[in-house]
């Protein structure tokens, strides 16, 4: 396994993948992964069934269209959706005998449990794995060759041959990921809490959207954006991903329900009409109703909690950053003279976000600087005329 930096960073470091590597399924993930080893010399064929994504991924030089003739590949990754993974992995197992075959697909155990059941000895050419890496947006059009640097990349291999798993761990580290050896099941129910789960909180939120007034969707902020940004995505893909790992999602579907029971059991005290009998049978005679406060401090507080446990994006504990705003007129070359500005300063920028409200004349772009950096940028910016946001 190359141990060095990896080819995505480091154009000198080895490629350990050898080719060709057959991608069965070019959309976001496929062509993804094809962009990012043919970037580093891997010979890579295309195949899908739908004949537009494959000339599309082509088209962008994601590889060359695998035909009869092609040479054998030494790896299959097979990045359909995941209902279909299975069947597809056993059908590629059997037609490349002598190929180490993966897929990506974002749920582990009934993957493999169908593989197993079918594969007979060719089982163990099977190593299974899940990058953590993925966007909003499917299809090839999305692709992206720098999408899984820094993010895990989890592998299965319970069963496989330890070479053939070597192969999948090194074409993680060739496109720039971290393997994370893991069973499936364990695998399931972490992504059911990190990713499935958080989906559908986020679609859920957005469904409260659809028949908001304009008037009150003018008035979103970066809050709504950031909490709904996944509720775009794919329903078609996501269904498939969730009724593969329906068992963790609905048991922590099941604990979402018993602490949104608990905090509309407490909100509602606070609801009540003041001087309604209810209100007075509830005890809040004069105070806010007893119960609220307490369930809102503590769905907060143990929020607060998780949240500070998400380690930061590219792992590691988390960094806490400090945002400095700053309002940024809606004219060409703003933004080019406030980066230059902070250049000047000798700041160093580690995230950076922009918020427009409809119908404003100004953004607020948001820079986010390691905390001690944070009062100098703002004395920065404002000798420089810049407004800045008390925070
Ligand atoms: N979208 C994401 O953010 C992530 C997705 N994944 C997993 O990667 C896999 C692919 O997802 P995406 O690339 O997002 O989906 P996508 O919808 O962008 O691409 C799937 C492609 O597979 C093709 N396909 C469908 N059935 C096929 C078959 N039987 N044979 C050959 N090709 C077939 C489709 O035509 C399509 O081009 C899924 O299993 C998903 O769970 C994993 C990590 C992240
Ligand atoms: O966009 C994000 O934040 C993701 O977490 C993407 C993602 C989606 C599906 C997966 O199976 C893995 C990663």
């Amino acid at each position: 396994m190359s141990t060095g930096p990896s080819p995505r960073t480091n154009p000198h470091a080895v490629v350990s993948t050898e080719g060709p590597v057959l991608i069965v399924g070019t959309g976001l993930l496929g062509t993804s992964l094809a962009l990012a080893l043919s970037a580093v010399g891997v010979e890579v064929q295309l195949e899908d069934t739908s004949p537009t994504s494959l000339a599309l991924a082509r088209d962008m030089g994601a590889g060359t269209v695998r035909e009869a003739s092609s040479p054998e590949p030494r790896l299959v990754i097979v990045a359909t959706p995941p209902d279909v993974a299975a069947a597809v992995v056993l059908r590629e197992l059997q037609a490349h005998p002598q190929a180490v075959v993966t897929d990506v697909a974002s749920v582990k155990d009934r993957v493999r449990a169908e593989v197993l059941a079918h594969a007979g000895e060719h089982a163990r050419r099977y190593v299974g794995s899940h990058p953590m890496a993925g966007r909003e947006r499917s299809g090839a059009a999305a692709a992206d060759s720098d999408l899984f640097v820094g993010r895990p990349w989890i592998i299965v291999a319970d069963g496989a041959d330890p070479a053939d798993e070597l192969v999948v761990r090194n074409l993680a580290v060739d496109v720039g990921a971290t393997p994370v050896r893991m069973g499936s099941a364990d695998h399931d129910a972490a992504v059911a809490a990190v990713s499935h789960v958080p989906q559908l909180m986020s679609s859920l939120l957005a469904a409260r959207l659809e028949d908001l007034p304009e008037s009150a969707l003018a008035l979103a902020g970066q809050g709504l954006r950031d909490t709904t940004r996944i509720a775009a995505s794919d329903p078609r893909l996501w269904a498939a991903i969730l009724v593969g790992n329906a068992g963790p999602v609905a048991g922590l579907l099941r604990e979402v329900r018993a602490d949104l029971d608990a905090l509309i059991d407490g909100i509602e005290q606070a609801a009540l009409e003041p001087g309604s009998e209810q209100y007075a049978a509830s005890g809040g005679v004069e105070t806010i109703a007893p119960g609220a406060v307490g369930a809102v401090v503590d769905v907060m507080a143990r929020g607060n909690t998780g949240r500070s446990r998400i380690p930061g994006k590219h792992g590691g504990p988390p960094r806490r950053y400090t945002e400095v705003q700053v309002l940024v007129p809606d004219v060409a070359g703003s933004l080019g003279r406030l980066f230059s500005d902070v250049g000047e300063a000798g700041i160093n920028i580690e995230d950076f976000s922009m918020e427009h409200s409809a119908g404003q004349s100004v953004g607020v772009a948001m820079l986010s600087v390691v905390p001690a950096a944070a009062a100098g940028l703002e004395e920065a910016l404002d000798a420089r005329g810049w407004r800045v946001i008390p925070g």
